[in-house]
């Protein structure tokens, strides 16, 4: 016979004879250990140790903070007698000071984590005086949305419209103190629309966001099963087609202003589905089918932040403008070669009809600089000899990150 251990207790007849409920439970304390593992006395001591330090650097922090908020609030009032957040607003200031955040990152937290919790510090030190208002294509829930507290930080104060138009208007009236509104997606390409404002828009471009855009399918019921019709924006369509061609061949596809339209249409009937950002599933009550189920892994989509005013340089800069050109033999080449002669690198160009007359284009042109810069300023000059019009919508700090 067996010798049972020293104060091990006789088995029971139950746990002689061990029944199927008795291994059951003995499987999931094993697995809850597991989880939870029974921590020795030196690892508990080990464990307060640690917290009573984290609790130590918390108020460190807190301090640090409040000590922030003060600075930030004298800085304010040394800006005078501002009246409105957006007199206390610097981009250049705050591109600057996230750029230096980046500088200093040696890890463990990624560059994206830590820009994120200083443009919120930020965002928390000009919100002091009054939350800036920012217009974006809404309703709630869209990438714009996104992409304003991106840039702004969760103290701005987002105003969904629309339209795109309505974004500008309300930015030119002064209701709003910027706009954001989507320009450019690394697969689709140019949103003409935007664009378009631009030709007779008094705004100027302040910013620039970049945001990579996870799309998801979205419904009521969480089963794909029961999808027979896809709404989404335009673009979202495009963006994630090979997914829709391979998983839902049959289901009608139907364009919407918004992909958070599309949520709330989604929202109201079993059979349909949206494609949007998972926030969307969250603000309008839907379940997650798939995703993310865009095409291209590093789908990206460019915001531009419209404002009235032009902003000083913050040493990375980039400059946006629009060219009329004289219907002549190498009128696109007179204006490129000033741009490389002074060094200026040019990112994008990008022609329009001009709404001037009938076969008439003008050139949006981005390239590296501020309109303050000497370089730019002597490439401007020599463009304007050639140009039939030149109009500069914006030089703004190059998206960080
Ligand atoms: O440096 C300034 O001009 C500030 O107002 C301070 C501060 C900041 O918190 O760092 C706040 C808001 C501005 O947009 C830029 C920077």
């Amino acid at each position: 016979m067996k010798k049972s251990k020293p104060g091990a207790r006789k088995p029971s007849p139950a746990q002689a004879k061990p029944n199927p409920a008795t291994k059951r439970s003995a499987v999931r304390k094993k697995a809850a250990d597991e989880i939870v593992p029974v921590r020795s006395d030196a690892s508990r001591a080990m464990l307060s140790e640690v917290r009573a330090r984290i609790d130590g650097i918390d108020q460190t922090i807190q301090e640090l903070i409040a000590e922030r908020a003060e600075k930030a609030r004298q800085v304010g009032k040394a800006k005078g007698a501002a009246k409105a957040a957006i007199d206390y607003y610097r981009p250049e200031r705050e591109a600057q000071v996230l750029r230096r955040v980046v500088d200093r990152n040696e890890g463990p937290l990624t560059d994206e984590v830590l820009v994120r919790v200083f443009r919120e510090i930020m965002s928390a030190c000009l919100a002091q005086q009054e939350p800036l208002k920012v217009g974006y294509l809404g309703p709630e829930g869209t990438f714009s949305q996104q992409a304003v507290y991106k840039h702004f930080g969760h103290s701005a104060h987002g105003l969904p419209l629309t339209t795109i138009e309505e974004v500008f208007q309300e930015v030119e009236s002064g209701a709003a103190d910027f706009g954001v509104v989507p320009v450019e997606n690394s697969g689709q390409g140019t949103i003409q629309s935007t664009l378009d404002m631009f030709l007779t828009s008094p705004l100027k471009i302040c910013g620039e966001v970049e945001l990579r855009v996870h799309q998801y399918l979205l419904s009521r019921t969480g089963h794909i099963e029961d999808v027979e019709r896809v709404y989404a924006h335009a673009q979202s369509l495009a963006q994630c087609k090979t997914w829709l061609r391979q998983h839902l061949p049959q289901a009608e596809k139907q364009s919407l202003a918004s992909n958070a339209e599309a949520a709330r249409r989604a929202r109201n009937a079993d059979d349909s589905a949206a494609i949007a950002g998972k926030s969307a599933a969250h603000v309008y009550g839907l379940k997650v089918i798939a995703g993310p189920i865009e095409d291209r892994p590093d789908n990206t989509t460019r915001f531009l932040v419209v404002g009235r005013e032009l902003f000083p340089p913050s040493g990375n800069d980039r400059t946006s403008v629009l060219v009329y050109v004289k219907d002549k033999p190498g009128a696109l080449f007179n204006v490129l070669r000033p741009l490389a002669e002074h060094g200026l690198s040019m990112n994008r160009i990008e022609s329009r009809p001009a709404h001037q007359g009938l076969w008439r284009y003008a050139f949006f042109i981005d390239f590296g600089g501020h309109v303050e810069d000497e370089a730019v300023q002597a490439a401007l000059k020599e463009i304007a000899r050639d140009a039939s019009e030149i109009k500069i919508l914006g030089s703004y700090p190059c998206a960080i990150l």
